[in-house]
């Protein structure tokens, strides 16, 4: 499914519109979305008798939300309920489908505040007489900072309630940016959205995403051609995209009909994370793992996983001599893909075998954590001659790029396709909302996992389940992606059992059989 800027989804109403759907049209068809969304909460989450007894506070803006929530009201009140309207700028102010949607709400014998009005008492006592509010007050529209009285508003219910009502948003948390998420100076917190015809950037990107409680794309009437020619590739990585993905394994197979990689990991006091890498590779559904290491840990990380294939390289003190870099080259030619970076350390010998396979090899080659520190020339990445995908965290990123972690994390969508794009690779920005990025423009938002993922070792246990996918699955961008939402989904399996705060990353791992059971 797609997710589309403020400017995207503006061209596909203006589109819609001008192949002859009238305006008002559109928003009926969003309003009573919105009136069928606000019923199913009701149900789900109020106790009551009678629909009437229920007092649902509509808070309505002056352009084209506010007459969304105004046609909802309408839609609800011919249900059976009692909505009541709080406006946020004079009637008169209105105009077109709004006027038109005010006009009908009056006809309907809604009852309707001015915000100005009110007093403050008044108003804050409204609120916490709700039982649900639907948030109406800003759209995809919002310029600058909150101002006026939907500042006053946001501002008045965020400060002075302790407890907030249920609260519904139409299209998108008001005071959250659409195009990145950002606040536009204060939000309104929802426990739903309902958003019309596809995802928002600003509803999957935080602090946005934790504005917008569960979310809920509707359609209205736009087709999804229209959305497909005014949108650029970037689509959620859900569960439905997920089970289409899942690679088919096949009954007439052998080990290595699923993959052998060589994976260059560990260092002398980083012995746990190839063996997280490794394992994961290997309940992936990886055929056969090779641990490259150090001469010094080889036997001490093979004992610890009795799968795994050890092969020490010439070292010194723990340290990788960079003559090793032959030995790797010639026994990489029996592997289909390599991995490197999990515990590998940084020194002159790391950066020197790095540099050597980004020159020498073609196999599909992915690089983590300190592979990815010990690049100084980007050039090599996009002369290298195989399929690359990195797997940056923000920190990462940002030694890649020369940005700062913040600027990183403000724009990581365009950030993370530019440099797909540019350097010709599969790019995995981590971090809460990781973003997948292919060297054609595609890309996808990853929507699995929780803060619980938020663990060492976490990102070793990614490593191994992309190298799993990919040897599984000839599309490497597509296997990276549903590596990243195995990874959340497990991750979330895993918080279940342990809680975001007990979990750890061996329970990612161990948790991976319920993600494929749920997606087979
Ligand atoms: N187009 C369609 O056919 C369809 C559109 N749909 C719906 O329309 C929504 C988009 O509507 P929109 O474009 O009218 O913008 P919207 O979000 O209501 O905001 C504009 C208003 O807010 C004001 N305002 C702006 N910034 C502000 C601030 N910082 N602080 C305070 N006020 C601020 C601005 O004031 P002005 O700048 O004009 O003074 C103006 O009055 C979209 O999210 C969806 O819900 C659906 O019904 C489907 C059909
Ligand atoms: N708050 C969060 N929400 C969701 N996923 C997260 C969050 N924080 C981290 N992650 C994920 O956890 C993993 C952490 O990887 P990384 O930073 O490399 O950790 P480590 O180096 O400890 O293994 C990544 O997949 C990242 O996307
Ligand atoms: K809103």
């Amino acid at each position: 499914m797609q997710v589309l800027t403020p400017e995207m989804m503006k061209k596909c109403d203006q589109a819609t519109i001008k192949a002859a759907y009238p305006e008002i049209l559109l928003m009926e068809s969003a309003a009573l979305a919105t009136a069928k969304m606000a019923e199913e909460i009701i149900e789900k989450e109020i106790s009551f008798e009678y629909k009437s007894e229920l007092k649902l506070s509509f808070l309505i803006g002056q352009g084209n939300n506010g007459g969304d929530g105004l046609a909802a009201a309408r839609i609800l009140k011919n249900w059976g309920y009692q909505p009541q309207i709080v406006l946020t700028c004079s009637p008169s102010e209105l105009s077109g489908v709004n006027a038109l949607n005010f006009k009908l709400a009056v006809l309907n014998k809604i009852e309707i505040y001015q915000f100005e009005q009110l007093k403050t008492k008044e108003f804050i006592s409204l609120i916490k007489q709700s039982d649900l509010i639907v948030d109406a007050l800003l759209g995809t529209g919002i310029k600058g900072q909150i101002r006026g009285s939907v500042k006053s508003i946001i501002t008045l219910i965020n400060q002075q309630l302790v407890k907030k009502p249920l609260t519904l948003a139409v299209d998108i948390p008001s005071g959250i940016i659409a195009a990145n998420g950002n606040l536009a100076g204060d939000a309104l917190k929802a426990d739903y959205t309902v958003t019309m015809a596809a995802y928002k950037r600003g509803l999957l990107l935080y602090p946005g995403k934790d504005y917008a409680g569960k979310i809920k794309v509707v359609e209205i009437g736009i087709q999804s051609e229209t959305i497909q020619e005014n949108s650029d590739q970037l689509k959620v990585f859900n569960q439905q995209e997920a089970k289409k993905s899942l690679p088919v394994r096949k009954n007439n197979s052998h080990k290595g009909s699923f993959g052998k990689l060589a994976l260059l990991a560990g260092s002398p006091g980083m012995t746990g994370a190839p063996i997280l890498t490794a394992k994961a590779a290997l309940k992936g559904g990886l055929g056969l793992v090779y641990l490259l290491t150090a001469a010094e840990i080889a036997e001490m990380t093979a004992a610890q996983l009795p799968e795994l294939v050890s092969v020490a390289l010439p070292s010194q003190a723990g340290l990788i001599k960079e003559t090793a870099a032959a030995k790797i080259l010639k026994f990489t030619e029996k592997v289909d893909l390599i991995a490197a970076g999990p515990g590998l350390g940084q020194d002159k010998g790391v950066k020197t075998l790095i540099e050597n396979i980004l020159k020498e090899s073609s196999l599909d080659l992915i690089l983590d954590a300190d592979a990815l520190n010990v690049i100084s020339d980007l050039e090599l990445l996009k002369n290298y001659k195989g399929k690359l995908t990195l797997t940056p965290h923000p920190g990462e990123m940002a030694a890649l790029t020369g940005l700062s972690i913040k600027e990183i994390n403000n724009n990581r969508i365009d950030i993370a396709r530019k440099f797909a794009q540019k350097y010709q690779l599969n790019l995995v920005l981590k971090g809460a909302a990781t973003i997948t990025a292919a060297p054609d423009g595609r890309a996808y938002i990853n929507l699995s996992g929780s803060n619980g993922l938020a663990t060492a070792g976490s990102g070793d246990v990614l490593t191994g389940l992309i190298a799993a996918l990919m040897a599984q699955e000839s599309d490497n961008f597509r296997a990276a992606a549903l590596a990243v939402y195995i990874h959340g989904r497990a991750g979330e399996f895993a918080a279940q059992a342990n809680s975001d705060y007990a979990m750890i990353a061996s329970d990612i791992i161990a948790n991976l059989k319920k993600v494929y059971q749920e997606l087979q």
